[in-house]
């Protein structure tokens, strides 16, 4: 790819391959999830996510979504249980999302789309860093959250209301005191297997953790998400949309379920 990886029609997802090969991988994500055939464990444990409020340090717009970056550097926002050993810490969280409310998700269920998905993004503490963990096979675990078209969402408003700082590529703000727990369903009943980052590098290090129940988003929200610019202050405007891989083979992956 000549210029940098994005998500239009030049260097969009069906050119990744050509700088990052691992795009044709055997543990490539997202995928389509179909609930009939994911087989019950009932040795999975319940997810534990334990998160730190004081740990939210920022909200960046990268470029390709907007993130909100925790500070990592002790175990006071983890994910534990689940289907991972060990503990995770939580590095970031970030969504994808589309132009319009029929898509914009990156899993999907029995093919169908929600018009946006949140990523909590969790590394394996026996590495390091984030860095070390995130080319390893047990290195990172992201938790997967559908959005659904329905009730504006009191716990996003928050982070929406952030986005004017941080309109255009590179911006970013402080962004304390943020609960990321509040973000997540009742229920935490998943569905999990192995996968890879949805961008490039597209590592084949995440361990998938795709929550059955969505939270809920308003329309007039989801506009607030497509307020964002994929470009920099002064560069012809393109809006942040559209920021989804579609699903990848499967590849004869097992996909798990926590709960009948
Ligand atoms: N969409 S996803 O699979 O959850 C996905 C998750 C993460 C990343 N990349 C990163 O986290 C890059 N990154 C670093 O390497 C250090 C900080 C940071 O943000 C890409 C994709
Ligand atoms: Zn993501």
């Amino acid at each position: 790819m000549s210029h940098g990886w994005g998500y239009g029609p030049s260097n969009g997802p069906d050119k990744w391959a050509e700088s990052y090969p691992v795009a044709n991988g055997a543990r490539q994500s997202p995928i389509n999830v179909v609930p009939k055939e994911a087989q019950f464990d009932s040795s999975l444990k319940a997810l534990k996510l334990r998160y730190d409020p004081a740990n939210s340090r920022g909200i960046l717009n990268n470029g390709h979504s907007f993130q909100v970056d925790f500070v990592d550097d002790t175990d006071s926002s983890t994910l534990t249980g689940g289907p991972i050993t060990g503990t995770y810490r939580l590095k970031q969280f970030h969504f994808h999302w589309g132009a319009s409310d029929d898509r914009g998700s990156e899993h999907t269920v029995n093919g169908i789309n929600f018009p946006c998905e949140l990523h909590l993004v969790h590394w394996n503490t026996k590495y390091p860093s984030f860095g070390d963990a995130a080319d390893k096979p047990d290195g990172l675990a992201v938790v997967g959250v559908f959005l659904k078209i329905g009730a504006a969402n009191p716990r996003l408003q928050k982070v929406l209301d952030a986005l004017e700082a941080i309109k255009t590529k590179g911006k970013q703000t402080t962004f304390g005191n943020f609960d990321a727990k509040t973000l997540l369903p009742g229920s935490l009943d998943y569905w999990t297997y192995d996968g890879s980052l949805t961008t490039p590098p597209l590592l084949e290090s995440v361990t998938w953790i795709v929550l059955k129940e969505p939270i809920s988003v308003s329309p007039a929200q989801m506009a607030m998400f497509r307020s964002l610019l994929f470009t920099g202050e002064g560069e012809a405007a393109c809006c942040m949309a559209d920021n989804y891989r579609p699903p990848q083979p499967l590849k004869g992956r097992r996909v798990r379920a926590s709960f009948k």
